[in-house]
């Protein structure tokens, strides 16, 4: 697996033509295990979607390399996520192998195998028949990521994956990612627990619709910069013109 990186060129990301995230430039590198971080409203899960490719740049250009050979596993908030579809937690792990085996393709005894080692990876032997309408949220949270382990991609993008989880579930997962990043994947994870960045994020984004630092977490967290982020979401006006400023 070639580790994947993400450029940045003078991105804006918003929607019906308004800017959510401005003046993006620069790259999150290959291998790199990195937190965005920000007030509510800053632009986080924005930036995410831009970059799953949901939400297109309305300027700039966002480039994942290796260009159409990358993997991308993407978990979005718990809120967007439908609990009452009626799957069970075995089928909803097994949708992870849909990108090799597609849709309708047959499970083998490989995809069997690696689907229960997931469910034991995350530790839910046992749980395979529950209707995940069933799950508590750490439950659920466990399946999901069992779910991305089977994704089995060299990007993957996490939308606040703790928010909500017990402090034993959050533990085991962030396990997880640590083990990723060990594999070289690439992570990128929107937080809002910052002893948690600082204990296992090397590297931070921290934005306020627009980058207020990026790089080695010590240096961006500053109280400096947490409060000039504060400021500029604050005096934020959502019906101002676009912005033309250039970057
Ligand atoms: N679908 C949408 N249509 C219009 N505006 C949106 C949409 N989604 C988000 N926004 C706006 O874009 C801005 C950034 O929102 P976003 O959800 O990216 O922030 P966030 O940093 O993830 O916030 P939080 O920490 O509260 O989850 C907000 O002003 C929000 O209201």
């Amino acid at each position: 697996m070639r580790a994947a990186s993400i450029r940045f060129d003078e991105v804006t990301l918003g929607y019906d033509r308004r800017p959510a995230v401005h003046h993006l430039r620069g790259e999150i590198a290959a291998g790199s295990l990195t937190a965005v971080v920000g007030p509510n409203g800053a632009g986080k899960s924005t930036l995410l979607k831009g970059i799953v490719g949901t939400l297109k740049p309305l300027e700039g250009r966002i480039n994942i390399a290796p260009e159409g050979r990358t993997a991308v596993a993407y978990l979005p908030q718990a809120a967007e996520i439908d609990r009452t579809f009626p799957i069970s937690v075995y089928d909803l792990v097994a949708m992870g192998l849909w990108s090799r085996s597609g849709l309708f393709g047959a499970v083998g005894r490989s995809d069997r195998t690696r689907i229960e080692e997931a469910l034991a990876a995350v530790g839910l032997v046992g749980f395979e028949r529950r209707p995940i309408s069933t799950l508590s949220g750490g439950q659920m949270q466990r399946a999901l990521f069992a779910r991305l382990l089977l994704q089995d991609a060299s990007l993957i993008l996490l939308d606040e994956p703790f928010t909500a989880i017990d402090a034993r579930t959050t533990v085991d997962l962030l396990a997880l990612v640590r083990r990723w990043h060990d594999e070289k994947r690439t992570v990128v994870a929107v937080l809002h627990d910052l002893d948690m960045v600082r204990r296992t994020f090397p590297e931070t984004l921290l934005i306020a619709r627009e980058p207020v630092a990026w790089g080695a977490t010590e240096r961006v967290l500053s109280p400096e910069n947490m409060l000039a982020a504060r400021r500029m979401v604050e005096a934020h006006d959502p019906h101002a013109a676009p912005c033309r400023r250039s970057a």
